[in-house]
């Protein structure tokens, strides 16, 4: 069971526009930079994504983001480590297949946090709704540079299945800018995640908002 104040249509509504951090694309600006930019763009949700360098500055970065994003009223999550996603406060954590199940995750955190967890199968995708995932991430829809070992695209048909098969909120990830965001609605995701479009962008704050402009307008043709 989620966060009791994190109820479904919250949540639904928070996974809109989803900016992950990465330091190697931020070209040298801060986390905290880049969020903040993000969420004035109009970001709804907000994933610290932290691969590599000490845990410690990890925590520092995760405690300033969970406080823009408290006062945005933006969902804060953590990337793959329960741990600190509860050592942060955070609302939330997002789990892969070769991070900790999503059992004893749940086990851990109890209600304490929403779980996101990113399926690569259809059949994964069932098992984790079962299992109390709150959301799923599906992707690479697109093809993507930024994970290395994302695999090729799945494609926007992927993404429908999942949707139309499980009743948690499903966000499409993987090469999604302004320009395809629609099309990732329009299959059924409830948003849209992003790395590059926003982290990387030469204006963060201008890269969230025509983002946010093209997921908005999609749901609003769907609606
Ligand atoms: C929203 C969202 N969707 C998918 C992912 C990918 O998670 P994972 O497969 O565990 O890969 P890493 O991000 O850990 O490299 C995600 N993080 N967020
Ligand atoms: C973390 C992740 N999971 C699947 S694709 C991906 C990377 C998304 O980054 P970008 O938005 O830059 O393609
Ligand atoms: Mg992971």
């Amino acid at each position: 069971m989620a966060r009791a104040d994190w109820p479904p249509e919250r949540l639904r509504r928070a996974l809109r526009l989803y900016v992950l951090t990465d330091r190697g694309l931020s070209r040298g600006r801060s986390e905290v930079e880049i969020v903040q930019a993000a969420l004035a763009g109009g970001a709804t949700a907000i994933q610290l994504r932290w691969k590599a360098g000490p845990l410690a500055e990890a925590v520092r970065a995760g405690r300033a983001l969970r406080e823009l994003c408290r006062e945005a009223g933006a969902l804060f999550v953590v990337n793959d480590r329960v741990d600190l996603a509860l050592a942060l406060e955070a609302d939330g954590v997002h789990l892969g297949v070769e991070d900790l199940p999503l059992a004893e995750a749940r086990r851990l955190a109890g209600n304490r946090l929403v779980i996101g967890f990113s399926p690569s199968t259809l059949e994964e995708a069932l098992a984790a709704a079962r299992a109390g995932a709150d959301y799923l991430g599906v992707g690479p829809v697109y093809g993507t540079a930024t994970k290395a070992d994302a695999g090729p695209a799945v494609g926007l048909e992927h993404v429908r299945q999942i949707a139309q098969a499980v009743s948690i909120p499903v966000v499409g990830i993987g090469g999604i800018t302004a320009d395809n965001a629609r099309p990732v609605i329009q299959a059924g995701a409830t948003g849209v995640a992003v790395i590059s479009a926003v982290v990387a962008a030469d204006d963060p704050r201008a890269a969230a908002a025509a983002l946010r402009a093209a997921v908005d307008a999609a749901l609003a043709g769907r609606a």
